[in-house]
């Protein structure tokens, strides 16, 4: 009998209780012990979701407080020594601390987890770390799923993708050198769990859909020989997962490894089944992930069951049925959505509808298909709708796709001839200062537009309050002396819903929230047909801001491969001819802005090194296809506009030139977490047009102070001559509140001054 199982479920709660209790913690307004009943009331009920649904395990170990990779960190020991907690005794709050930072310190720096919009806490490896032991948090939640009645299963962070996802701080030569300690730690917890009569773990190393060199794939046989031995062939029984891509490459490994199961993720990689199931051990599971975890349509349930039923024969009971990777990345139930037309909803599954979907392969493979055949009914009825419905296709849109030329992604001018011109129109000092657009959206701005939604405000008020709310915002941005102003962005609820909902294509839900970091969600909208622009976007908003100041008003968009990246992207069609859709609607949006006289329009691209592909054999057709997009979205204007555009939270050292391919006049760019990393490529590829290094964290509420922004900019002209270098922060400001960012601002524009004054001296001393 094949069984059912998911590698994790959303802990942010269908309403984001986690976030609202993470929020009121650390704002002081309620305790730990209500912080700790939230979460206890989220896992029972997404674990009674699963019971319900008819999984044969429910999952525990997917719940974290922030991050589950700090979470591993904090199961394990293994924590930063520079905060200076003691492991064992690492409270909420300490905890919090090394994901936010506080006074004393900086927060642990933040990343993409491997190609989605979901940031994990870097581990840091330095020589005197430690995995002896830590938190009881994971054994106190196997207790309580256990009191609830459920069968458990639990999941970690497998050793080799923490170590692996690790940054060297100190003291060692390769990440492997920690080896024996990490291995060490996970016998020490992997014993704990089986002495409380564990009998499943699953192990995430979704590294091995990474390109790995010799040493992380040769460390895998010993490091899970090492880790059964300790077992002695007793429980619990290791399941490996990968997932995010294929690993048939690692078949012969994924074949002899001492563990019980490997699970394989058949959405991402549904050619690997044939390689990998070859020879498959007569004494392994093979958990099979083919609903996807990663997009919310609908799963087209007799393809997949066509699929497995071969495999039945072959695997019997040691084939299981599950989701390609954690639903971690998607929202919670589409039962909450109240204003998706009937139509589009009966294409979508959300978490709770991928378990069912799950639960029904299962049976159908178990011979209860009769019990299910409601399902199989509604998924046909669901594909053959999607393929004939009219709202996907729109003639005028294939037609100007189709019309597209090479010469629609090149500006007329080089950088040189366009930054000259551009110059000499805004006669900015050295090192001009900027911010990247947003600033706070404040609980009155929210507040307003949760009013205007429920039609307790009218639109004209709206406008109105978002209007007082840029003034405040120009007004602060010319007392600080900025030098190119922004409108702040308040009326927008999210960077790429906001496009979304203006653009014909997508959809977007009401309660569709995925945690992108800490309390931090986003709502994708859904891309479901040709992606068109009926009327200009933000041209009134930013006229209208332009009208207040004398400085230059940058203009503020969501550039293509990042409204794509963020959103639940269609699967009939290739990403890249979406993302070609979408900049051809933002080509228009930046031309208009021109016509109105706004002469600095930033495109952003935050998730542009998110979408590169895992393995770089895919890389090249990836970067050709979106750095077009990008270029086609931006060369409509003259060589007087200049384009900029901003991109964080992610490694960039290894796509510089493809960074630099985009030519936009002025990048700004997220550096100060990894203390200016982004510098190192800058020794092997000089970027060429005007770059921002970001000189603070905008995710910590850490107030900057102008010295330390002071040396980074002196880091930064280490390597980037002083006529290209702008001064900037790393992101928006929209998580930040006022008093903060006012203070943080200020020095930074200290900081910027201070460096004017420097370069004066180093000239006249010339
Ligand atoms: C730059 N980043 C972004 C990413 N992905 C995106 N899609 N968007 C991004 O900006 N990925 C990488 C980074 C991640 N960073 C962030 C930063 C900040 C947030 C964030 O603040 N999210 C908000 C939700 C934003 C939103 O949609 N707001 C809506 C709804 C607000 C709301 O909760 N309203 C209340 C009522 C009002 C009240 O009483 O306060 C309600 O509806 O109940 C809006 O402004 O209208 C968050 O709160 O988490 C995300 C990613
Ligand atoms: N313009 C956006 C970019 C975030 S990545 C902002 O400032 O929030
Ligand atoms: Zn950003």
């Amino acid at each position: 009998m094949a069984l059912a199982h998911v590698l994790g479920f959303p802990r942010i709660g269908a309403h984001r209780e986690l976030k609202f209790a993470q929020e009121s913690f650390w704002k002081g307004a309620s305790d730990e012990a209500a912080l700790r009943a939230t979460g206890a009331t989220l896992r029972a009920r997404h674990w009674q979701a699963q019971a319900d649904a008819g999984l044969d395990f429910v999952t525990v170990g997917d719940f974290a407080w922030y991050d589950q990779v700090l979470g591993t960190l904090a199961l394990l020991g293994a924590i930063p020594s520079r905060f200076g907690f003691d492991p064992k005794q690492l409270s909420l709050a300490d905890y919090f601390i090394l994901a936010r930072g506080s006074k004393q310190h900086f927060a642990m720096e933040m990343t993409k987890w491997f190609d989605t919009n979901y940031h994990y806490l870097v581990p840091e490896w330095t020589a005197d770390v430690q995995f002896n032991g830590g938190v009881d948090w994971l054994h106190d939640e196997i207790a309580e799923a256990r009191a609830l009645g459920h069968k458990v299963k639990v999941a970690l962070v497998g050793p080799l993708t923490l170590l692996y996802q690790g940054k060297i701080k100190s003291g060692l030569g390769h990440k492997l050198d920690l080896l024996p300690k990490v291995v060490a730690g996970y016998q020490q917890l992997l014993q704990r769990l089986h002495a409380a009569g564990i009998e499943s773990v699953q192990i995430d190393e979704p590294i091995l859909a990474l390109e790995l060199d010799a040493a992380w794939r040769n460390a895998f046989a010993p490091v899970y020989a090492q880790l059964n031995a300790q077992l002695s062939g007793s429980a619990p029984a290791l399941l490996l997962t990968t997932y995010f891509g294929e690993v048939s490459e690692h078949a012969e490994l994924l074949r002899s490894l001492p563990v019980a199961g490997v699970h394989l993720d058949l959405v991402r990689g549904a050619d690997q089944l044939e390689q990998i199931v070859a020879g498959w051990p007569q004494d392994k599971v093979l958990s099979l992930g083919v609903v996807d975890g990663r997009n919310l349509w609908r799963t087209d349930l007799d393809q997949v069951l066509t699929k497995l039923k071969p495999l039945q024969a072959q695997l019997g009971d040691r084939l299981w049925v599950a989701s390609s990777c954690s639903l971690l990345h998607v929202p919670v139930d589409l039962a909450n959505e109240s204003k998706l037309d009937e139509e589009l909803k009966s294409w979508l599954a959300f978490a709770t509808q991928k378990l069912a979907e799950i639960v029904a392969l299962k049976l159908a493979l178990n011979g209860k298909a009769a019990e299910v055949e409601a399902q199989f009914v509604a998924s046909r009825a669901a594909q053959a709708s999607r393929r004939s419905s009219s709202r996907i296709h729109n003639p005028l849109v294939q037609k100007r796709l189709a019309a597209v030329t090479a010469a629609d992604a090149e500006r007329s001018a080089g950088f040189d001839a366009r930054i000259a011109k551009q110059q000499a129109k805004w006669q900015l000092p050295a090192f001009p200062t900027t911010t990247i657009g947003s600033f706070p959206q404040t609980a009155e701005i929210r507040q307003a537009r949760a009013a205007y939604k429920r039609g307790e405000i009218g639109h004209l008020d709206y406008l109105d309050k978002m209007r007082e709310e840029i003034r405040i915002v120009v007004e602060k941005q010319e007392q600080l002396g900025l030098d190119v102003l922004v409108h702040g962005e308040p009326e927008r609820n999210d960077m790429v819903e906001y496009f979304g909902e203006q653009l014909w294509g997508y959809a977007f839900t009401a309660n569709g929230w995925v945690q992108s970091y800490g309390s931090r969600c986003v709502k994708p909208p859904v891309i479901y047909g040709d992606v068109y622009r009926p009327e200009a976007m933000t041209v009134g908003w930013s006229q209208f801001a332009q009208t207040l100041t004398a400085k230059p008003m940058k203009g503020m968009l969501t550039g293509p491969v990042t409204m794509l990246q963020w959103s639940f992207v269609r699967d009939d069609q290739p990403r890249e001819t979406t993302a070609l859709q979408i900049a051809l609607a933002l080509r228009d949006e930046v031309c208009d802005l021109e016509k109105a006289n706004i002469g600095m329009i930033q495109i952003d691209e935050p998730a542009f090194r998110e979408g590169l592909p895992l393995k770089s054999r895919d890389w090249p057709h990836y970067l050709d296809w979106a750095v077009r997009a990008f270029k086609i979205s931006a060369a409509g204007v003259g060589d007087e506009t200049q384009i900029h555009t901003h991109m964080c939270y992610s490694e960039f050292n290894d796509i510089l030139p493809w960074i630099a391919a985009m030519d936009a006049d002025v990048i700004t760019i997220e550096t100060s977490r990894s203390d200016m990393e982004l510098l190192d490529g800058f020794g092997e590829f000089a970027y060429p047009n005007d770059i921002g290094p970001g000189v603070y964290d905008i995710h910590s509420p850490r107030v900057p102070q102008v010295d330390e922004m002071e040396r980074l900019l002196r880091k930064a002209r280490g390597v980037i001559p002083d006529a290209r270098l702008w001064v900037n922060p790393d992101c928006g400001l929209k998580t930040r509140g006022w008093p903060e960012t006012y203070e943080a601002l200020e020095n930074m524009v200290l900081a910027a001054k201070r460096l004017r004054q420097t370069v004066e001296q180093e000239r006249k001393a010339a």
